[in-house]
């Protein structure tokens, strides 16, 4: 299922919210098969190298646990926590609200969420650094998710929290489709470079 659709006076206007949906729907119909694997480890080392840059070991680094399709970072997870990191993955409230942050450790039980999620049982926490989940980005840090809402109102919550999008080069797009809630990234990491966007 889809992220239903609720409209509120908070909302994308209408014909904004059928343009992101009207791409959303064209970028998981031609969605490329699952990454090479040489591309997720080449995505994933240039990540890891980013959250090395940005922020000690001891820090609170959020990743997010793989949906069907996407990127798999559970190696990553892996890696950050044997580098002394905390791993916090989303926890996916009820639409409206911003995402809630839990501790994960290798061999953490996973328990169902919406919409296919899934989040670890451990304690929750506030992250230091984010690693946010695309489906498209353009080169101005815009990126179009699931239309969940809920990466724009969890980084604004947090904000100032170094944030990063990460995706294949595949996914990058000329222009993404823009709200008065959209954010831009200031990073978009893909396995080919580090997008300084706005540079
Ligand atoms: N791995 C991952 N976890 C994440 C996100 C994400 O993008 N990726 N989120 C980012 O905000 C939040 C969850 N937001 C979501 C909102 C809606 C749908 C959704 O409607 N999914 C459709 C499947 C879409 C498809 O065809 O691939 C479904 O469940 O049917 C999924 C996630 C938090 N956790
Ligand atoms: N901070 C916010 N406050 C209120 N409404 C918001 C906020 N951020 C986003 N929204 C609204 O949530 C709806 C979904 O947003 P959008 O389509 O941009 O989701 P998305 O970025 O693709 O999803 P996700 O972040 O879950 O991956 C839109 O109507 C948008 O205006």
């Amino acid at each position: 299922m889809v992220a239903p659709h609720v409209s509120s006076p908070d909302s994308d206007p209408p014909v904004l919210a059928a343009a992101k949906a009207d791409l959303r729907r064209r970028l998981m119909a031609g969605r490329a098969p699952p990454a090479a694997a040489h591309a997720r480890e080449a995505l994933c080392r240039r990540m890891l190298g980013c959250v090395r840059d940005a922020v000690p070991a001891g820090a609170a680094v959020a990743a997010v646990w793989p949906l069907p399709g996407e990127i798999d970072l559970r190696a990553l997870c892996a890696h950050l926590h044997d580098d002394g990191y905390r791993v916090l993955l989303p926890e996916t409230p009820p639409r409206g609200q911003a995402l809630r942050f839990r501790l994960w450790r290798p061999g953490a039980r996973m328990v169902p969420g919406r919409f296919g999620t899934a989040h670890p049982d451990g304690p929750a926490g506030r992250p230091d650094f984010v690693f946010v989940p695309l489906l498209a980005f353009d080169r101005r840090g815009f990126r179009l998710g699931y239309g969940g809402g809920y990466y724009d109102r969890t980084l604004a919550g947090l904000a100032p929290v170094p944030a990063m999008g990460y995706g294949l080069a595949a996914q990058e797009v000329p222009e993404v489709p823009t709200g008065r809630h959209d954010i831009p990234l200031p990073v978009v990491v893909t396995e080919r470079e580090t997008i300084r966007c706005g540079a």
